[in-house]
């Protein structure tokens, strides 16, 4: 099968190398067209702009940064739309609001499209491993004809019914996380206040009820100041965003999900928007500093 690829970032890039790895022939394109030298070494071709890959192929995927992103790469010159014709599906797996996928559904279904948004969940490794989570929704006829691509991707799909379904359980999933890994930081850096081992912080969590892939994953790094980006900062905080105005939307009170946003909004503000989302670690670190200074 062909596929388009668009968006070569820390996912994208890894998303496109498995579908290469599986046999699948993958035209790519990337803002920054250098960014698909890598996958040209492994086989793919890349086309010159969204639309051109659009034109190769009967199926397109993206996998870009945020709402502006997706919506440039469809409706700007050269863009998704402007080759999207009857019998061809596009796929976003960004992260997204439903606002945004549905824009985009409309536009792709109106001019003869098809489309799913198709968030997911799980990191760099996960997308190497090809053990993400898939959030599908919108078409249900494309969902079964792309099943082979999301078998390669992720260890799990779901259908999720209509577009912006699967936009809006991301967000909540992240929003959940995003809240989560406050609580983690905080924890941190009052045992290491309190003259406690991190380390052992770590283990105790690990043996009881609220052991989790997170923690375990993430906690050794944060313990040495290591913010390697797997989940750029900016996303976390992208999605925090997103999260709150879903719940403007449905009058949802999320005071948690709310403090943790502002502690990603001040971690952006610090300049550590391309760390990893475990660099809140840092602002939490520093302002407990100042208060005990
Ligand atoms: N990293 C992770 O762990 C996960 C990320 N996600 C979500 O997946 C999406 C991609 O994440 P990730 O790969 O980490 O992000 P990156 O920041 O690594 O990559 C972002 C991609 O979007 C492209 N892009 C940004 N702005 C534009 C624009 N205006 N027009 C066209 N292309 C643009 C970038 O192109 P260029 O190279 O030119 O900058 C790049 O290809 C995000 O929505 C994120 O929230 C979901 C699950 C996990
Ligand atoms: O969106 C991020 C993730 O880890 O999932």
């Amino acid at each position: 099968m062909e596929v388009g690829f668009l968006g070569l970032g820390i996912m994208g890039k890894a998303m496109a190398l498995n579908l290469l790895s599986n046999g699948f022939r993958v035209t790519v394109w990337n803002r920054t067209l250098s960014r698909c030298e890598e996958l040209v070494e492994h086989g793919a071709t890349v086309g010159e702009t969204p639309a051109a890959v659009i034109q190769k192929c009967k199926y397109t995927v993206a996998m870009l940064s945020d709402p502006s992103a997706a919506l440039s790469v469809v409706f700007d010159e050269h863009g998704v739309l402007e080759q999207i014709t009857e019998g061809k599906g596009y796929i976003d797996m960004s992260t997204v609001d439903a606002e945004t996928s549905s824009k985009i559904s409309q536009a792709i279904t109106e001019k003869g499209g098809h489309f799913l948004e198709a968030p997911v969940s799980g990191s760099k490794k996960p997308a190497e491993d090809g053990q993400l989570v898939i959030l599908a929704a919108g078409e249900k006829t494309l969902y079964e004809e792309v099943i082979q691509i999301f078998d390669v991707l992720g260890k799990k799909s779901f259908f999720l019914g209509s577009v912006g379904n699967g936009a809006k359980l991301k967000l909540v999933v992240n929003m959940i996380m995003g809240s989560m890994m406050n609580g983690f930081a905080e924890g941190l850096v009052l045992a290491e206040r309190s003259g406690l081992s991190q380390q052992t912080l770590l283990d105790v969590l690990d043996l009881g009820a609220i052991a989790n892939p997170m923690f375990r994953l993430k906690g050794p790094a944060m313990i040495n100041s290591s913010h390697a980006p797997n989940f750029p900062l900016k996303h976390q905080q992208k999605d925090m965003r997103l999260a709150l105005a879903l719940g403007d939307e449905q009058a949802v009170s999320m005071p948690v999900a709310a403090a943790a946003n502002e502690s990603f909004k001040k971690a952006r503000s610090l300049g550590l928007g391309e760390e990893d989302f475990s660099a809140v670690y840092e602002v939490l670190k520093a302002s407990l500093f100042n208060a005990t200074a």
